[in-house]
């Protein structure tokens, strides 16, 4: 697991560490510069073996002043650099002044000309674009001022030429990965310290090309109110730490199915809950549903709720640890009864799907959650349940920060009472404590044929059957979301939703269970 920081905490970060004296701004604008060479020359080994050229793009604030120590180590290693500012040098912030001065007795400064730009990286020749423009700092589209220029970077990019973006790409908003207006495309994104959200979430991945964090020096404790970006679990998640248990101490996941002809999503959902390794998993369908159920089920057993009655009896047994409810549930009044009855057994629950829609028809819906209740909804479904959320997440933001799914997801969950995780490439998890976390499919982790009809279904069942094990909400979501991307990425393109619960063991074997 790591961390993921808004501008702000990264700007307290610098700051306490100035405070403390542990370094002052010139210091860490150094090494900022000395790891974007750094990076560079890693991960594009051949830039290492002879002196090149070089086209640096600084701005007004500290990402320009980056861009000048970069320009300083690039020529000190016998490259030829060119560099273009916009703004006036006189107006830059402190350290960025001086490095401006320092690059002022190697090189030459020519003022921001975005149609000269242009067709400086048109004509080619250029071994290496830096795009130090606007950083963290960047409030507001930058078109008017780059807007050529950010076609010219694309053209370039598309013809394999290399841009490295310090910190951000120049117009991507740092908090929310979402674009201000006119981004330059980057194909490698060096940022400092720690990554930023929006690196992992909104457009952020389709301009960053890569990420890599250079460390700067800065205290590596953890930074309170951070997003985590969710990465492989240890073995806790096994059942290995309970040798010599039976089936029931594994949990007992029910999860509720909808009428004949859509039971598929439910069995789905069921079977993914057995997989990552519920004890026991019941299936309740109706009357009219079960000698479908029971044609495809071996594993998962099967019980009879055609009402609310039912659904009571069957809660008696205190070792039903946890239900989830939704995948093709229906959105009638025998489910409206059946979700009111799951809301008030006041079990660990997974809302998702007709769950989700039948939740928002309820009168105050929100006050019927509980903290064991997790909702999965995707954009849609989010949207049903919030819809004010929904909607400032929708279009450009006017200015920096936007809105970001993390605080989507935060304003849903502290407002639901539920752990809520909203679908994605990048799904965004949070509690209403505020803890938050991401998981990008991004990447590495790329997995983009995970998006197939049934898949969420599947997720649900494997968020119900950690709960069922006794894991809290926000760590079943979490666990859940990089289990089943990780599932769909050991069994490739070409999975349908059915291949997803059967990866999984390849999945535990994978993290030595
Ligand atoms: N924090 C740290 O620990 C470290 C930070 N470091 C570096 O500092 C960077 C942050 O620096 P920063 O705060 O000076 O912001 P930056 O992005 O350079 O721009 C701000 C300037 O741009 C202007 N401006 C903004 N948008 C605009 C627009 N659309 N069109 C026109 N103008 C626009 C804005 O003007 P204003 O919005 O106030 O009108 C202001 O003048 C960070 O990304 C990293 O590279 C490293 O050195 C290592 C340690
Ligand atoms: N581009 C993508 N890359 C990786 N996973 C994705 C992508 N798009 C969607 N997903 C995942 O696929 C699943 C789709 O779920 P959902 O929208 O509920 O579909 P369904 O109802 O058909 O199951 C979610 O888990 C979501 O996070
Ligand atoms: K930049």
């Amino acid at each position: 697991m790591s961390e993921l920081l808004t501008a702000a905490q990264m700007r307290a970060i610098e700051a306490e560490a100035m405070a403390r004296g542990d370094a002052d701004g010139r210091t860490l604008m150094e090494r900022a510069g000395e790891g974007v060479v750094d990076a560079a020359l890693a991960h594009w080994p051949d830039l290492g073996t002879v002196p090149l050229s070089a086209l640096v793009l600084c701005g007004p604030g500290n990402n320009g002043g980056d861009g000048f120590v970069v320009a300083r180590l690039l020529t000190e290693r016998g490259w030829q650099v060119e560099l273009f500012l916009f703004g006036a040098p006189d107006r830059l912030p402190p350290d960025a002044r001086l490095n401006h001065d320092r690059w002022a007795e190697l090189g030459r400064i020519r003022p921001w000309d975005d149609a000269a730009l242009a067709d400086r990286l048109d004509a080619g020749g250029c071994d290496l674009v830096i795009d130090a423009l606007f950083g963290s700092g960047c409030s507001r589209g930058i078109e008017a001022i780059a807007g050529r220029t950010a076609a010219a970077l694309g053209r370039f990019c598309a013809a394999d030429g290399r841009v490295l973006a310090i910190d951000m790409p120049s117009g991507l908003c740092t908090d929310s990965g979402r674009d201000l207006g006119g981004v330059l495309p980057a194909t490698l994104t060096v940022t400092f310290h720690r990554a930023r959200i929006g690196q992992f979430t909104a457009e952020g991945s389709a301009f960053c090309g890569r990420i890599v964090v250079a460390d700067i020096g800065l205290d590596p404790g953890p930074c309170p109110g951070s997003v985590t970006l969710v990465g492989a679990p240890g073995p806790e998640i096994g059942k290995v730490g309970a040798v010599g248990g039976h089936k029931y101490s594994h949990g007992h996941a029910l999860v509720l199915a909808g009428g004949a002809g859509r039971t598929g999503a439910a069995r789905l959902a069921a079977r993914g809950a057995l997989r990552v390794g519920a004890g026991l998993v019941t299936l309740a369908a109706p009357g009219e549903a079960l000698a479908e159920c029971a044609a495809h089920l071996t594993a998962a057993m099967l019980r009879r709720v055609d009402d609310v009655g039912d659904l009571l009896a069957l809660l008696e047994d205190p070792r039903i640890s946890a239900l989830g409810l939704g995948p093709g549930f229906g959105t009638g009044s025998r489910e409206a009864e059946l979700l009111r009855l799951a809301l008030d057994s006041d079990r660990p629950l997974v809302l998702d799907a007709d769950g989700l829609s039948l939740l928002a028809q309820l009168e105050a819906p929100f006050s019927r959650l509980h903290g064991d209740c997790v909702l999965t909804p995707h954009g849609g479904e989010f949207a049903r349940l919030f819809p004010d959320l929904a909607e400032k997440l929708a279009g450009r933001p006017p200015h920096g920060p936007g809105f970001s799914r993390i605080d989507a997801v935060r304003a849903a969950a502290a407002r639901s009472g539920a752990v809520v995780l909203l679908k994605g490439a990048d799904t965004a998890i949070a509690a209403p404590d505020g803890r938050a976390a991401m998981h990008a499919a991004l990447y590495d982790r790329a997995a983009p044929w995970l998006a197939t009809a049934g898949a969420g279904d599947v997720l649900a069942g494997i968020v119900a059957g950690l709960l069922a094990r006794g894991r809290p909400p926000f760590e079943a979501a979490s666990l859940g979301a990089w289990l089943h991307v990780e599932a769909a990425r050991v069994f490739g393109p070409g999975l349908i939703a059915e291949d997803l619960p059967e990866s999984l063991p390849a999945v535990f074997r994978g993290l030595g269970l």
